[in-house]
């Protein structure tokens, strides 16, 4: 019941040709549907009929983000939950969506727009249901990471959007960072799902987005993407290098248009019951770049 996994990002990008390009050549995803004004891509073990969406617009920006429902009911039980909590919800019905039938849609308290969604179009992957190969053919091109794994959007108030993802959605916290008086500056938290995060929300401009990532299958994956990005220019922000919160390996780039990408792998696996850790404010730097032990004002600073 509730909140199960990250679905989809929906963006805007000024350049929807530039953006394809990289997320298709560099990146490395595969693009499933494009229409005229936007561009649908997804990645070779996903299911789902998309998990990236870029839509033309002169500025870029995050439109939503969407997250899967476990069951069909539990639309309706969060509309109720969400509307007494004091946001307003709409239903985009089906059909108006490419990919997904009817989804919730609501403001967050930090101001993103959020979609929740059960009915979802599933194309599967490239490896097939008979007799499937365990790897994708050889020569994809770019990164190619097998699937998108969380994202990160900021919130000036944090723990009280923490606890909307938490007592109205009823999404896991993991972990968590708290100044010197107990206030959180920022939540790591989980769907129904076996991460250390599905999303993350750290102190910064509401509406922002911080990045979304994808996940590589091991640490040397990570060091193939950091020679892939270098051999194409791309700006890399920070790493390779590892989370302290998560414990994940991670690297940070941005693509053509300045937004951050992040290829992560590693963590441990959370149950239901596993404890919530807790970092200091004067050990964030070693929470999220344990090697590095400081965070740079463009990690802190640039968002979308
Ligand atoms: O302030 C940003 C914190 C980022 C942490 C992660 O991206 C992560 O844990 O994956
Ligand atoms: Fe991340």
């Amino acid at each position: 019941m509730g909140i199960l996994r990250l679905a989809h990002v929906d963006v805007r990008t000024p350049d929807l040709d530039l953006s394809a390009a990289y997320y298709t050549e560099v990146m490395g995803l595969q693009q499933v549907q494009r229409t005229d004004d936007c561009v649908y891509l997804k990645c070779w073990d996903e299911e789902d009929h998309h998990s990236l969406r870029m839509r033309y617009n002169p500025r870029t920006g995050m439109d939503s983000f969407t997250f899967r429902v476990e069951e069909e009911d539990d639309l309706h039980e969060l509309e109720k939950k969400v509307e007494a909590y004091g946001c307003p919800t709409s239903r985009v019905s089906r059909g108006e969506a490419v990919g997904q039938g009817e989804s919730l849609r609501f403001e967050v308290p930090s101001g993103q727009i959020m979609e929740l969604v059960w009915d979802i179009e599933k194309t599967g992957n490239m490896l097939g249901k008979h007799n499937p190969s365990p790897v994708p053919p050889p020569d994809l091109p770019g990164i190619a990471p097998p699937r998108m794994d969380h994202m990160l959007v900021n919130a000036e108030e944090v723990a009280e959007s923490a606890a909307f993802f938490i007592d109205v959605l009823g999404m896991r916290m993991t972990e968590q960072v708290l100044d010197g008086n107990g206030h959180q500056l920022g939540v790591w938290l989980a769907g129904n799902t076996r991460s250390p995060h599905d999303i993350a929300i750290v102190n910064g401009p509401n509406g922002a987005l911080h990045h979304w990532a994808y996940w590589l299958d091991d640490w040397d994956h990570i060091r193939k993407a950091a020679d892939t990005l270098a051999f194409n220019g791309v700006q890399i922000d920070q790493g390779p290098t590892r989370h302290g919160v998560t414990r994940g390996n991670t690297i940070y780039f941005f693509d053509p248009l300045g937004i951050r990408n992040e290829v992560f792998t590693g963590g441990y696996w959370v149950d239901p019951d596993t404890e919530i850790l807790t970092w200091t404010e004067d050990n964030f730097g070693k929470g999220l770049f344990y090697y590095e032990n400081v965070i740079s004002q463009r990690f802190l600073r640039m968002h979308t």
